[in-house]
């Protein structure tokens, strides 16, 4: 298994920046506020936790080792006795082998086979897959411009306001991770918002019954990305989705926001999108 960054998709609006990685937005970088300081810190800061592993194929890796190879497919899934929601991957600096190393996913950017299309189901855009995706399979990060709680309720709330979809997603970590993150105890919470600049993540639609879900991947930086996985096998053709509030741990709507009629028509719908605070 080899794996180079590669991300070649595009947006179906070229209003829409398409960006590989989280930025940060215009306004944190402007704002004096003391919570757009502490994230910019955050993001100019690089994590130095390195693994001196030869090869990272065990616990004993200091990043915890989070994905093995499927025997079929050959690519790295998340292991299917991983316990947390908290994923560290090795780096640059750990002395594993960049091009056999077990752990290292999500920093090579999202799997090829997607197709943005529109959906009669959801009435707006979503991602299908064109093949096949094993169980724990990466599909990709959701990427946007990275906001401060005060910017994201301005945001969430202007949407409502002007009628807009809403694609500010909070990913609240829990504190209870076997990994104790250094920053903030593991009960970071990061709001990213994918609207004008994103990557392909910004399509997935909500399900009540998802073929998809959230995990939470650090590589360099202690603010993390928020990887969306394979829940189950997914036959190609079937639309991607992720639950917007699995266990409480993102919410994308504030509560600002009306209860929007959720059209996900599975056997547990919950009947309206998630409506969490930020
Ligand atoms: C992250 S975007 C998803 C992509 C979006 N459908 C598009 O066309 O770009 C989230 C928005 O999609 C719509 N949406 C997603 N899942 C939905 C669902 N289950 N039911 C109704 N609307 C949904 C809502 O308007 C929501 O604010």
């Amino acid at each position: 298994m080899e794996y180079n960054f590669i991300d070649d998709y595009e947006h179906i609006n070229s209003e829409v920046e398409y960006i590989l990685e989280n930025v940060l937005s215009e306004d944190t970088l402007q704002s004096s506020s003391p919570e757009s300081k502490q994230l910019v810190d955050l993001f100019n800061t690089l994590l130095l936790n390195k693994c001196s592993c030869k090869e990272c194929n065990n616990y004993l890796c200091t990043h915890g080792c989070s994905y093995e190879p499927d025997l079929e497919s050959k690519e790295l899934m998340i292991s299917r006795d991983n316990f947390s929601d908290l994923l560290y991957e090795c780096t640059s600096l750990c002395s594993c082998k960049t091009k056999t190393c077990c752990n290292r996913l999500v920093q090579y950017g999202p799997r090829k086979d997607l197709k943005i299309i529109f959906s009669k189901k959801y009435q707006s855009y979503g991602i299908i897959t064109t093949r096949d995706i094993p169980r724990g399979a990466f599909i990709c990060e959701y990427a946007g411009e990275l906001l401060t709680r005060e910017e994201a309720m301005k945001r969430v709330y202007e949407n409502k306001k002007q009628g807009r979809m809403n694609y500010v997603l909070c990913l609240k970590e829990s504190l209870n991770g076997p990994h104790l993150d250094v920053t903030n105890n593991g009960g970071f919470t990061i709001i990213v918002d994918p609207a004008k600049r994103g990557n392909i993540g910004r399509y997935l639609n909500h399900s009540c019954n998802p073929n998809c879900q959230i995990f939470s991947v650090r590589v360099d930086s202690p603010i993390p990305k928020i990887g969306i996985f394979a829940k189950r096998f997914i036959k190609s053709g079937e639309e991607l989705c992720f639950h917007y509030n699995e266990g409480r741990k993102c919410s994308p709507q504030s509560s600002f926001e009306d209860r929007i009629l959720c059209l996900c028509k599975s056997e547990v719908c919950e009947s309206f999108l998630p409506n969490a605070d930020i």
